[in-house]
């Protein structure tokens, strides 16, 4: 992730600036690179805006988002205000600030999206474990990368949307899975991390593979004959644990 801060200076004309900006926001939202945005208003000097757009990446914005029609759509709207930008750069995040949550380290939903899909199309190949998702929904890698985006901090789209923790526990009832085909839905997952690029760090990582080594046990656990589950429980939350990112 990149974040771009735009300075503007608009002496004149504050109301339509807002209002171009309102609409502006309506194909920028939809651009599949931009994360998030807002639009500040300097209160000591009022002609003054800052607006931050949080970007999958530098390339993503300059390649992607600017051959778009979004771009083109953008642009048309805040076109008048381009003389007064007094500056306009992309900054790396740093270490400062509020800790983030596995889920925006990990790069946000679409980095999920991106792990299920590739993870899947190996399991799907993969001789023993193959056969276990032969009839899985096309949309399997999806609600397995909005179950993990919720387990990691992100939005709570499968407990409001996908029928939280007793959908997912229905989906292992029964299945009978056994520790090798376990052990070798996880391999084919941290190998998928790495093909996806999900943050390598020791720190992401160590958190990432204990919620994963968590999670499959269990899944192996409810899918045994006679396994008595709660029927009900929250989605997991999986936060740091001892070694959050290091801040001298
Ligand atoms: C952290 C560990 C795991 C997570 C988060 C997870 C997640 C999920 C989710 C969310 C579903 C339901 C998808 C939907 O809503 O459509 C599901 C289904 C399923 N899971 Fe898992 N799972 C885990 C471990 C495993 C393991 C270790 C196995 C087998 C080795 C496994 C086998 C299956 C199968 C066979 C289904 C049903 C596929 C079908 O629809 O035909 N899961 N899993």
């Amino acid at each position: 992730m990149i974040v771009e801060y735009i300075r503007y200076r608009v002496p004149a004309a504050a109301e339509e600036f807002e209002a171009a900006y309102r609409r502006a926001v309506v194909p920028l939202g939809k651009a599949p690179q931009c994360l998030d945005y807002e639009l500040s208003r300097c209160v000591d000097e009022p002609e003054c805006y800052i607006l931050r757009i949080a970007w999958t990446s530098a390339e993503d914005h300059l390649k992607g988002f600017r051959n778009s029609a979004h771009f083109a759509e953008f642009f048309a709207e805040i076109k008048p205000y381009v003389a007064g930008i007094e500056e306009m750069r992309h900054y790396e995040q740093t270490i400062v600030r509020t800790e983030p949550t596995l889920f925006d380290w990990a790069g946000g939903a679409e980095a999920f999206e991106r792990l299920t899909q590739v993870f899947y199309d190996h399991v799907i190949a993969d001789d023993l474990i193959g056969p276990l998702f032969a009839h899985m929904s096309p949309d399997h890698p999806q609600h397995v990368a909005i179950w993990l985006s919720e387990v990691f901090g992100g939005p709570d789209r499968y407990t409001r949307e996908l029928g939280g923790y007793p959908r997912m526990l229905a989906h292992h009832l029964g299945k009978q899975l056994r520790e090798d085909q376990r052990r070798r839905w996880v391999s084919l997952l941290m190998d998928a991390a790495d093909e996806v690029g999900l943050p390598g760090d020791p720190e992401f990582r160590a958190a990432f593979a204990g919620y994963i080594e968590w999670g499959t046990r269990i899944a192996v656990q409810n899918s045994q004959p006679g396994a008595t589950p709660p029927a009900q429980a929250p989605v997991p939350r999986w936060g740091w644990g001892v070694a959050p990112p290091y801040q001298p």
